[in-house]
């Protein structure tokens, strides 16, 4: 498996030049309770490789509260023959705790 771990800096430079998009695999709830301005939801526990939005030009970046679910995002993405290869390793509670800006 390919894994590139993204910082927060390069989730937040990404996010600002418009070449990620950010696809959270929380559940539902966790992501109304406060998600990454402009993330997607894709729960991991209802992962379909087939409905990772098309973002064309734009790399997909997994992230979840604090790398697990993303890295298995990654796994079931690859298994699925994506080429999809970066999450965000520190996920939603480094980013709240860094002071990223939170959405609801
Ligand atoms: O979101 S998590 O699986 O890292 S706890």
């Amino acid at each position: 498996m390919i894994v590139k771990d993204l910082d927060i800096d390069a989730v937040r430079a990404g996010l600002a030049d418009g070449s990620i998009l950010v696809v959270d695999v929380r559940e539902p709830h966790e992501f109304a309770a406060g998600h990454i301005p402009g993330s997607t939801l894709l729960p991991l526990s209802q992962f379909d490789p087939a409905a990772i939005p098309d973002a064309p030009g734009k790399r997909i970046v997994f992230s979840c509260a604090a790398g697990v679910r993303s890295l298995r995002a990654l796994e079931f993405a690859q298994s699925a023959g994506l080429d999809i290869d970066s999450h965000y390793f520190g996920g939603f509670k480094d980013w709240a705790m860094r002071g990223g800006p939170v959405e609801r």
